[in-house]
């Protein structure tokens, strides 16, 4: 009798939760339509910004600066460890006309690098007003495989950086009263797979990062510097290129024009493509075996053992 109660009860809490997910997406479509239809998303101009981008030298990273200039900043500061990719994305730039551009190596893992390379920067080029935490790295494998150094290397680049970078740039935003923060986490903040663990953690503390950013400027009723956090799905650059791609597999390109898109629209959080919201919703309101089956269902389970297999 007990057992059967027990069931029911958790049946109906099921039920409940499903109603309750189903009316908050409901709610959620309104309020999106209702933005559209009476356009109250004020869209923001990035014309004569000076943007600094961590990871610049490739990647996402690269897309992100030419994407940029496309839209009118004025200034572009490139960071990265690897001079002469640095160098050839700089040229880039440069040859689009739009805007000019500096490259600075860093690496963004080293605290004491970040503040002396940012007031030299700060030096040359003058104050930043949109800061871009795109620098990233993966390691792969098992938790009891991962070497210690490895596991503090992706804490380090993937997440601290984002601290350092943020200190360093945030008083100058707040003084000018302009300013805009960005961080590349991923969907492996969102929801986990099996393989790399440094890395998931490193990309959830990321996506809490920006909320307690945003969090922090709201309760000062600051409104003026912009927080935008975005998520990734599997993107095809060097990072993830042993990871099978599949047809909802991101273009380093694709992230970025969906980048500075969120940065004109002041957008907090992007989640790409947009239908990995759904294992956002499966995996924090839903019983965790269904994002299990999920995961087990579409190979991406599969798709990420071989991937550290490979490593
Ligand atoms: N690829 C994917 O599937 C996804 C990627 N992301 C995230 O997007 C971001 C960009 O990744 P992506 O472009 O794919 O990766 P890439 O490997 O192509 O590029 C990584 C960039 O980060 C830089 N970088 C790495 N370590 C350091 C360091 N210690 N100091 C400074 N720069 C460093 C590299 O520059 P250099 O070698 O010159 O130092 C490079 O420019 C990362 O944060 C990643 O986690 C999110 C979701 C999916
Ligand atoms: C969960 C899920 C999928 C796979 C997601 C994967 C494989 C994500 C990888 C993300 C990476 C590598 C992020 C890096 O930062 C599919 C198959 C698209 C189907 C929908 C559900």
């Amino acid at each position: 009798m007990a057992h059967f109660l027990t069931r029911v009860v958790a049946l109906c809490a099921s039920s409940l939760r499903i109603l309750l997910l189903l009316s908050f997406v409901f709610i959620r479509i309104c309020q999106y339509a209702c933005s559209r239809v009476l356009r109250t998303n004020r869209r923001k101009s990035v014309s004569g910004e000076t943007v600094l981008i961590t990871g610049a030298s490739r990647g996402i990273g690269r897309c992100l600066a030419l994407e940029f200039a496309k839209h009118g900043v004025s200034t572009i500061v490139l960071w990265g460890r690897d001079e002469e990719k640095l160098s050839s994305v700089k040229m880039e730039v440069e040859e689009t006309g739009k805007a000019r551009c500096h490259s600075y190596r860093c690496d963004v893992g080293d605290r004491e690098q970040v503040y002396r390379t940012i007031q030299k920067v700060q030096e040359d080029v003058g104050r930043i007003t949109i800061l871009v935490n795109n620098a990233g790295v993966v390691h792969g494998g098992a938790l009891l495989a991962t070497d210690d150094d490895k596991i503090e290397d992706t804490l380090r680049v993937n997440t601290l950086s984002h601290f350092w970078t943020t200190k360093s740039v945030l008083p100058s935003m707040l003084a000018n009263g302009r300013g805009h923060v960005v961080g590349i986490a991923s969907t492996l903040g969102l929801f986990a797979l099996p393989g790399v663990p440094d890395y998931v953690t490193s990309k959830f503390s990321v996506v809490g990062f920006y909320e307690s950013l945003a969090a922090e400027l709201r309760a000062q009723d600051r409104w003026d510097v912009g927080v935008t956090c975005v998520c990734p799905g599997h993107t095809t650059t060097d990072m993830f290129k042993d990871l099978t791609t599949r047809p909802l597999s991101l273009t380093p390109q694709q992230v970025a024009e969906q980048t500075v898109e969120a940065v004109k629209n002041n957008q907090p959080r992007v989640i790409l493509p947009r239908v990995m919201h759904l294992t956002w919703v499966l995996n924090s309101w839903l019983p965790s075996s269904w994002m299990r089956t999920v995961l087990y269902v579409t190979g991406a389970m599969e798709d990420m053992e071989n991937f550290c297999a490979k490593r």
